[in-house]
């Protein structure tokens, strides 16, 4: 068995990874039935970047989030700091640019990313809001965040069949498809135990993001998160009004 437990301690949760990184995106497509194909594109549309911008990709893995980047010109820097993710990347993209680094502790200089984004990584933190404060940093001013994670469906009957499936159906499916399947019932747990989209929000606004939005997809089985780092030559959103904007925004997906 190599799981990680629901402390997350970082050696456990980068062991974990090493261990799952050959078959990773494989069964991943196979787990989300396709979805997650659907999902990226939405969040590299949020991102909303130019050719020629600075992008940061935390907790990037095998790199298959950064990769719609490079592909479109942005010069991404994939970061992650399980070594067996960074090297089946950097095998499939010689192109890209994978850095090892802690999401708690990141090695980069203040300001120096135009975007920054996170998928499926904020989960598996050992600390979330202190990578929440740590992607700020290194953002520039009035540049964006987009954290795309699971979360909870919003619909009771979707949510108690989604249950059954994270719990039952998934880790029986991971059992045929991965060669750790413990790993997977660590994913279905995690996710369980995650906030939802309005705490989310709640921690991003704490750790100094404004203009905070999100959306729900496939039901809320997935939440993209917006959120932006203020710029001092721009006029800040009041706290009442970032609370209405909080909203969840119930679009199709
Ligand atoms: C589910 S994978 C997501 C990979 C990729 N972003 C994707 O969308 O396929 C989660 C990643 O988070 C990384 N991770 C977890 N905690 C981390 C931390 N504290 N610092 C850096 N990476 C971390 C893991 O090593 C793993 O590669």
């Amino acid at each position: 068995m190599n799981r990680a437990s629901l402390e997350k301690r970082p050696d456990e949760v980068a062991t974990m990874f090493d261990d799952v990184a050959p078959k990773y995106d494989v069964v991943n497509d196979v787990l989300s039935m396709g979805q997650t194909r659907r999902w990226r594109r939405i969040v590299v549309d949020a991102m909303d970047v130019k050719v020629g911008q600075k992008v940061l990709d935390l907790a990037a893995g095998t790199g298959t989030s950064s990769e719609p980047y490079a592909d479109a010109g942005v010069d991404v820097v994939a970061c992650d700091f399980s070594l067996g993710m960074l090297k089946v990347g950097k095998r499939r993209r010689p192109d890209i640019d994978f850095i090892a680094g802690d999401a708690t502790n990141l090695p980069f200089a203040d300001n120096s990313f135009d975007a920054s984004t996170i998928s499926f990584g904020l989960r598996n933190v050992v600390e979330p809001r202190k990578a929440l404060e740590e992607m700020l940093r290194v953002t520039k001013p009035g540049g964006r965040l987009v954290i795309a994670e699971f979360s909870h469906p919003v619909v009771p009957l979707w949510r108690n069949l989604y249950t059954e499936y994270l719990m039952r159906a998934l880790p029986a499916i991971a059992t045929k498809v991965s060669s750790n399947p413990d790993a997977y019932v660590y994913l279905a747990e995690s996710i369980r135990a995650w906030p939802d989209q309005d705490h989310l929000a709640q921690w991003l606004s704490d750790a100094g993001w404004t203009d905070i939005t999100y959306r729900n997809l496939s039901g809320g089985i997935v939440a993209v998160h917006r959120a932006q780092k203020p710029d001092e030559h721009r006029e800040s959103v009041p706290v009442a009004k970032l609370r209405r904007q909080i909203k969840p925004r119930h679009q199709a997906g």
